[in-house]
């Protein structure tokens, strides 16, 4: 496949260099690109399909980088990393040497800041205005916010405080659709925004009549600029963001270049306020299936576009389905049983639960630190609620679970998704300081390595448990050698322990994969060790210091940070039981994280079995010297 007019821009700016009138024709090079390459790669898909003239005709009239662009959540900045050179690196996308699938200053000064987590873009957009106003510096602050990441609380902590910045400009990608869906009273709002007659006809009227008062000479103008906003206000009734100090524009159609690129012309001059500019575009756009399904089409592994499974047909094999199909079933005979997602339903599994028992079924929106202190409420009325939330987008209601479920010891069940080591979204996404704060605040954890002892333990949590408690398990599937495992019930497990052995190799979760390798490695070694899979972590179980006191060597391996970590923990006990063996221990080293498959990702931790073996047989060289 052939792209003319997109290999014609290899660096920052040289769009301009094409004629306007090749604007739509480059947007659909730009679409048949990212179709073609992100279904071989695998990344976000019709969220970047929904902003390519948005993205053009920002290039169009922006100067990087004293302009800034700034992206919600970023999982939609393909189009303009295609623009600003770095169209090579798409065949490497989200790989550990290749481009990232979010904005990163690191390869590009046209990306303003990183991002990941959502709703967070527009407090770093006033941040950086301000500043350049501080600095008196020029050019403007664009941020792309899309309406699911309005459902998120900073956005309006940031509305709040964008006072008089004037070179800023907000641009809210309207779709309809979080990952799923849009849920809520503002996604209602926006609705009304978007399809109220009286609103955007008369807007449309007074917009063309007012534009038509001529004007001369600067002071006349400012007044009747001044005067203009006046009737403006006083002919049709505000929007949100007028009340909040903004300019509100639109809605305008998202897919329309040229007025796009004329209207962003316009807002680039001085402006007597921050504008809000309301755009409506399609999730998914150009790809049939995409704009049917966008929810399935957000993220994708590599696809064949030929042979396209029907999204509902094809129920994945993965913990989070095995997750919310245990939890539907739980919730037949615990009536007090709810579950909570913060817009990922899908991802977490919750979308089986909610078919089952849409009553008890809450989608919150991108606002974790809503999802936890709602449950606390559901809780301090006898409810259960289960709130199922990515590891990663937990961390945003770190205070939620402190303040408002632990000093109330409230029945609230933490399910930790994507726990551990994440493929593919890099240093923003990955699953692994949960375990850290949920340890320092005394909240039990619990760390199923297979399906069966996940609907075991899930089972106990419900049913058994109280107070709050947490559970965590990895994004996909349980892996094979895990799989064989059997659900002993056990807090700890010995797996097939061998006489004699000295070594002894601790894990759990996703991990124990590793040390079991690990142990065969060794073998090949004549080093016989023992594999000790923890599934309780915290507390640590009664007796696992018992247990792995009768060992010279404990290896403990955990995709988890160091600081905080069960390997710490667990550690310090060896220590206060006054082993006097050699602890080894093998944790995250946070500083290095980079968008790679899990394998690359724990061969980068030295956390594959290869390094934890090589460890062993240098510390027992060591011994023998
Ligand atoms: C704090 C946080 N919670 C959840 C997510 C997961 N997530 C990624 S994109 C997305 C939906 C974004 O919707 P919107 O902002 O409307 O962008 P669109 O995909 O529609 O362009 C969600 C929930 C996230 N990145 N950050
Ligand atoms: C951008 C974002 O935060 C989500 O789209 C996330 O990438 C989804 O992750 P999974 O693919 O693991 O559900
Ligand atoms: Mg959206």
């Amino acid at each position: 496949m052939s792209y003319p007019l997109l290999e014609r821009i290899n660096a920052p700016g040289e769009i301009k260099n094409l004629p306007a009138s090749d604007m739509p024709a480059l947007c659909e090079e730009i679409r048949q690109f990212l179709i073609k390459s992100v279904s071989e790669t695998g990344g976000h898909l019709s969220s970047n399909l929904g902003v390519v003239e948005l993205t053009v005709a920002l290039h169009r009239v922006l100067d990087f980088p004293q302009d800034k662009l700034l992206f919600d959540v970023g999982h939609q900045c393909y189009t303009h990393k295609l623009l600003t050179g770095r169209r090579e690196g798409f065949a490497q996308l989200r790989r550990k040497n290749g481009i990232s699938g979010f904005p990163s200053p690191r390869e590009s000064d046209c990306d303003a800041f990183i991002a990941g987590h959502g709703s967070a873009a527009l407090s770093t957009a006033i941040g950086i205005a301000r500043a350049k106003k501080l600095k008196n510096e020029p050019g403007k602050v664009v941020v792309i916010v899309g309406d699911g990441a309005f459902t998120g609380g900073m956005v309006y902590e940031g509305m709040n405080n964008v006072s008089k910045l004037n070179n800023l400009i907000v641009i809210l990608n309207d779709n309809k659709m979080s990952i799923s869906k849009n849920v809520g009273q503002m996604a209602n709002y926006l609705t009304k925004l978007r399809t109220d007659p009286k609103y955007s006809h008369v807007k449309a009227h007074m917009e063309t009549t007012l534009e038509r008062i001529p004007v001369a000479g600067d002071a006349l103008v400012r007044v009747l600029q001044g005067g203009k906003q006046l009737i403006r206000r006083g002919i049709y009734k505000s929007t949100m963001f007028e009340e909040m100090g903004f300019q509100y524009i639109g809605p305008i159609d998202g897919h329309d270049v040229g007025m796009l690129t004329h209207t962003l012309t316009n807002l680039r001059g001085e402006q007597y306020a921050p504008v809000f500019l309301h755009v409506v575009t399609k999730k998914g756009r150009g790809l049939k299936p995409a704009e049917e399904n966008p929810g399935e089409f957000h993220a994708v592994s590599s696809i064949d576009l030929n042979h396209l499974t029907d999204p509902e047909l094809s129920p994945k094999d993965s913990f989070s389905s095995t997750f919310g199909c245990a939890l539907a079933d739980l919730g037949d005979d615990e009536p007090r049983l709810c579950g909570i997602t913060a817009a990922m339903k899908y991802g977490t599994g919750l979308n089986f639960f909610k078919h089952r028992h849409p009553g008890r079924f809450f989608d919150v929106g991108m606002a974790e630190e809503h999802a936890v202190t709602f449950a606390a409420g559901l809780a301090s009325q006898g409810l259960l609620p289960v709130v199922a939330i990515y590891s990663t987008f937990f961390q945003r209601a770190y205070d939620q679970i402190i303040h408002d479920v632990n000093l109330m010891q409230l029945d609230v069940l933490f399910a930790v998704d994507r726990a551990g080591l994440v493929p593919g979204d890099g240093a923003t996404h990955q699953g692994i300081y949960d375990v850290a704060f949920f340890s320092n605040v005394n909240i039990p954890i619990f760390a199923p390595a297979n399906y069966a002892e996940l609907r075991y333990w899930l089972t106990y949590l419900v049913r058994e448990a109280h107070g709050p408690r947490m559970i965590r398990y990895a994004r996909g599937g349980e892996n094979p050698a895990l799989a064989a495992l059997p659900c002993t019930g056990a807090r700890y497990d010995v797996l097939d322990p061998v006489d004699g052995a000295r070594v002894a190799l601790v894990s759990y979760g996703a991990e124990t994969e590793e040390i079991i390798a690990a142990k065969d490695l060794l073998a090949q070694h004549g080093v016989q060790a023992d594999c000790v899979k923890l599934t309780q972590l915290y507390p640590l179980p009664d007796g696992v210091c018992d247990t792995l006191k009768h060992y010279d060597t404990i290896l403990f391996a955990e995709d988890t940070v160091r600081t905080g970590g069960i390997g710490e923990q667990l550690g310090f006990a060896m220590q206060q039981c006054g082993w006097q063996g050699e602890f080894l221990l093998h944790a995250v080293d946070n500083s290095h994280l980079l968008h790679a498959n899990v394998p690359e990702l724990r061969k980068d931790q030295q956390l594959d079995a290869a390094a934890l073996c090589t460890d062993i047989l240098n510390a027992l060289k060591e011994k023998q010297a």
